[in-house]
């Protein structure tokens, strides 16, 4: 082995210099000065050791003797690395000595260097070797190139290899692990084998290894993009961005913990993550959230094998697909529905339940006395309700008990007649394995029993039927939901749409068991009236059937869910404005509440109670600030309303309210009390500030007087209304109940116009009503002799003396009317027309007439009878029969203020209108009566 001394350049990691390659590389200007002294001190191009490094900067023992080819050192380089050199690898060395990490003063020190000595010849059997793995891996680089220049230049390297003796296959080897690139150590490990039959077995290693993974890279990145569709690979592309965004927060994060003075960065997000940053870990956590939702649905339940199977799809299903979000949103609202028998989640609390609790019902009477004034037969009647929900929810834990009991012992049995024989026992028991306790869960058992029945509350708007709704949810301690049906026509709004519909999504009953989270919440199905008939969307009042119905809604069918759903725990309550437009099988499910509307008086009491403290606190207020007197608070109920609830009450009262507020925080900025806010520990320095300033002139003044109300509401709507009415021929005041369910009265008109003896009636009216119209006609005219209307018995009154017809008409033309009570007004209306006998203004009258003369009862008279005390009408005539109505359902104070006269006859009705004596009865008509 010869050796000499070389000039030293190590190398950059990883760069390897290989015999028989060339590289060019960038040198420090220390380096490149030195290489500078060198060629000007040699004859030729001086020759260097490149040493590679290792990548802690320790130098190899082998290295190649290069010679220097070029050094230049261009305009625009790097000021650190300025000269760029080209080495041309020539033969491999071995270092003397090993050499320590090297610094900027040692560079191109010359050392001993040996040279290894002459190579051996390879045998035939490892030359063919290292070939056939050399030709491979040239082949599947060409084929992997996607430039010509490249695919040619491996073509060439191919054909030279074919070609080579024996004896240049180990040069070919430094050729070729110098051209395929190759790892690090791999190129290492071939400059130090310098025995060429070793090397040539080592570059065979190293080719078949570099073509197989060369071939898999290929494989997978075919199938990839095979696979890879453009959403995936937008998808892909987004996990790579989020990645780096959280590479570089954490990088930002760290620099920021090293220099406080860092900017802040803006929000809250400063200093801490924003729940909107790591969308990654959230949509874990989510299917994470949503795999333990499944798991806790009860075993082999329908959900749960519809969930699993779910689940199964969607992990198929690449992330980021429209079809893997659609899986996910179903699967999402499947765990959502509070299934009766899954585990309880933990989210929402298994409150237990407040119809097993010590006073229940006495604390359920408190309940509803402290949301409502009045209604006493209406609380009474949900007592009841609630009386009974609590029993059944009692019958159905005994059930359970006694079950819980049964099982024990028939186990018990079964044990012991087991123990005894063995054989005998399972012929025993065999054809009784139904009769073994089923692995019911109890609470499925205990909440069966629950189901109480549907209430509906029906009347005018604004009476309370919503909130009482609230009142009964809260007594039992049960989530409460509201569904608002008003304006449903579509059938699928309650059912929902099926998943095959374009953003389908589940309907309002899902959406409010979602909502309430429990299986036994009270549901509120509000404005049931006002439901869409069947059309060509479906039946909507179909599905609501479906809902309230307990015989079906066990196993309650949601389209877009698609597993029957149990409603049968859900407690049901409807409301509804009037019974009319509900169908007859959905009303016949349902238990009818009335609620008629409020009188003054208690106007008056749920506006000082409830209506005022609600707004005061809803603005901001307190007592101590403002005050509303009685005679004001009663202007407002009777000038500004007319409405058999409280809701334009309660707007009212909002706006003198508010009117109030502006006056008092601008009075409060003035003289600098409390900022113009209240708070609990002011009120006493407030009420001072208060009193003082009821005093002076020009102040704020806390109390509202009924002389403001113009000046705050405006003109009152209703002021002098009964002005209005007037005593006229021809015009009578009927009773009626309006499509809100709201009672009133209305005025029938009648007056005389040329013609042949007809009636003509106008004003929107249906067929029953128009025949009222035609009876009290023939009534009036059977009697026309009687009335000494006429002076023949045989005289048609509107044929003689001159021939006329009669037009009746009912206001509020576009309003449809129908139904039959307005009999008795139509005939005091004729009556008043022919005979010139005149109503007073101040009596109003309902009910049905016969033929014979016979006054009939009629319905919604508490309506009507209210109706008639806000229009401040003091006499009211109805039907004997209705007397009753009077009795049970109009307020004792509403009683003492008016006049009812109960009638069982038309002629009653008319002596009741029009005064006893005041129409010119005959004398023997009155003794034909008699007789009768
Ligand atoms: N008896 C009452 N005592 C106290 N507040 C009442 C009473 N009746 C009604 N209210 C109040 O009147 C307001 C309107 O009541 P609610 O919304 O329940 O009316 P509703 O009958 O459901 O009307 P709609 O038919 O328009 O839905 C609520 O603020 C309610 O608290």
């Amino acid at each position: 082995m010869s050796s000499s001394k070389l000039p030293v350049l190590p190398l950059v990691h990883p760069l390897v210099l290989l015999p028989a390659s060339r590289i060019s590389l960038p040198v420090p200007t220390k380096v490149g000065e030195a290489l500078l002294s060198l060629i000007d001190n040699s004859d030729s191009l001086p020759i260097v050791a490149a040493v590679p490094t290792s990548s802690t900067n320790q130098l190899a023992e082998w290295a190649t003797a290069a010679r220097v080819l070029r050094l230049v050192k261009p305009p625009a380089r790097n000021p650190r690395q300025p000269y760029l050199v080209s080495l041309h690898g020539l033969t491999r060395v071995q270092l003397k000595a090993p050499l320590p990490i090297l610094d900027a003063s040692s560079v191109l020190l010359a050392h001993d260097i040996n040279y290894p000595p002459t190579e051996n010849l390879p045998t035939r059997e490892v030359v063919d070797k290292f070939k056939t793995a050399a030709l491979r891996l040239l082949d599947r680089l060409a084929r992997d190139s996607i430039q010509q220049a490249r695919k040619d230049g491996y073509h060439k390297i191919a054909g030279m290899l074919e070609d080579i003796t024996d004896a240049r296959a180990a040069w070919m080897a430094d050729v070729l692990a110098g051209t395929v690139g190759g790892e690090f150590e791999d190129r290492l490990a071939i400059l130090s084998t310098p025995d060429a039959t070793d090397r040539l077995q080592l570059a065979t290693t190293i080719f078949i290894k570099l073509a197989s993974i060369s071939e898999v890279t290929k494989r997978i990145s075919n199938a990839v993009d095979e696979s890879l569709s453009k959403q995936q690979k937008e998808f892909f592309l987004r996990q790579q961005l989020a990645a780096i965004q959280r590479e570089l927060q954490a990088l930002q994060r760290s620099n920021g913990d090293k220099s406080p003075t860092t900017t802040p960065r803006s929000g809250a997000s400063e200093g801490t993550t924003s729940e909107l940053d790591d969308d990654e870990q959230h949509d874990a956590d989510d299917m994470a959230d949503l795999k333990r939702k499944i798991e806790a649905m009860a075993p082999g339940s329908e959900e749960r094998k519809m969930g699993v199977r779910e689940w199964r799809r969607l992990k198929r299903i690449p992330q980021g697909s429209v079809e893997n979000g659609v899986i996910r949103n179903y699967l999402e609202w499947l765990t959502s529905v509070p299934w009766p028998n899954s585990t309880p989640s933990g989210d929402i609390p298994d409150t237990p339940s407040a119809a097993s609790q010590k006073n229940f019902l006495s604390n359920a009477r408190a309940q509803l006395d402290a949301d409502h004034y009045g209604l006493e037969k209406i609380k009474r009647r949900l007592i009841e309700y609630l009386a009974v929900v609590r029993l059944r929810e009692a019958a159905g834990k005994r059930e359970e008990e006694h079950q819980r009991h049964e099982d024990v012992k028939l186990q018990a049995e079964v044990a012991k007649s087991e123990s005894s024989s063995p054989e005998k026992s399972l012929v025993k028991y065999r054809p009784n394995a139904d009769s073994v306790p089923r692995t019911t869960p109890p609470n499925e058992r205990e909440k069966k029993a629950v189901r109480g029945p549907i209430l509906l509350f029906v009347g005018p708007p604004g009476t309370g039927k919503t909130s009482l709704g609230l009142s009964i949810a809260r007594a039992l301690n049960r989530p409460f939901q509201r569904i608002s049906l008003g304006g449903v026509r579509d059938e699928a709004e309650i059912r929902g749409h099926r998943r095959t519909y374009v953003a389908s999504g589940p309907g309002l009953i899902v959406q409010a068991l979602r909502r309430a989270g429990r299986a036994d919440g009270v549901i509120l199905l509000d404005e049931i009236d006002k439901v869409g008939q069947s059309n060509f969307h479906g039946d909507p009042g179909a599905a609501l059937l479906e809902v309230l119905d307990p015989e079906q809604n066990h196993s309650f069918n949601d389209h877009y869910v698609n597993v029957p759903i149990d409603l049968s725990q859900i407690l049901f309550i409807c409301t509804a404005n009037t019974l009319e437009t509900i169908s007859a099988p959905l009303l016949d499910r349902c238990e009818v509440i009335q609620l008629s509307g409020y009188t003054h008086d208690e106007k008056l009491h749920i506006a000082r109670r409830y209506l005022l403290p609600k707004q005061l606190k809803a603005n901001g207020l307190t007592n101590a600030e403002v005050e509303i007197t009685e005679p004001a608070l009663l202007r407002i109920a009777t000038g500004y309303t007319r409405e058999a609830g409280v809701r334009t009450l309660e707007r009212a009262i909002g706006a003198v309210i508010r009117w109030k507020a502006v006056e008092w925080a601008e009075w409060a900025e003035d003289n600098d009390v409390s900022n113009g806010i209240s708070s609990p520990s002011d009120t006493k320095a407030t009420s001072q500030a208060l009193v003082k300033a009821d005093v002076k002139q020009g102040e704020y003044k806390r109390l509202v007087e009924e002389s403001e109300l113009e000046k705050i509401l405006g003109i009152a709507r209703w002021d002098g209304d009964e002005r209005d009415r007037e005593e006229r021929r021809g015009v009578v005041y009927g009773l009626v109940v309006m499509g809100q369910g709201e009672g009133g009265i209305l005025p029938v008109e009648t007056i005389i116009v040329p013609g042949q003896g007809g009636l003509k009636l106008t004003g929107s009216l249906g067929d029953v009503i128009k025949e009222s119209g035609e009876l009290a006609l023939s009534w009036v005219k059977k009697h026309a002799y009687d009335l000494c209307i006429t002076n023949e018995r045989s005289q048609d009154p509107l044929k003689l003396p001159d021939p006329i017809d009669i037009h009746l008409h009912l206001p509020a033309g576009a309003t449809k009317k129908d139904g039959p009570s307005a009999g008795v007004a139509m005939t005091c209306a004729f009556v008043s027309l022919l005979t010139g006998a005149c109503v007073p203004a101040h009596i109003a009258m309902t009910g049905e007439i016969t033929l014979r003369g016979r006054v009939t009862p009629v319905g919604g008279i508490k309506e009507k009878v209210l109706g008639a005390h806000r229009a401040q009408i003091t006499k009211v005539i109805l039907p004997y029969a209705n007397r009753k109505d009077v009795e049970h359902d109009v307020a004792l104070e509403i009683r003492n203020e008016m006049e009812f006269v109960f009638v069982r006859t038309v002629r009653e009705a008319l002596d009741a209108a029009f005064g006893k004596g005041a129409l010119p009865w005959r004398r023997d008509a009155l003794l034909l009566e008699s007789r009768l």
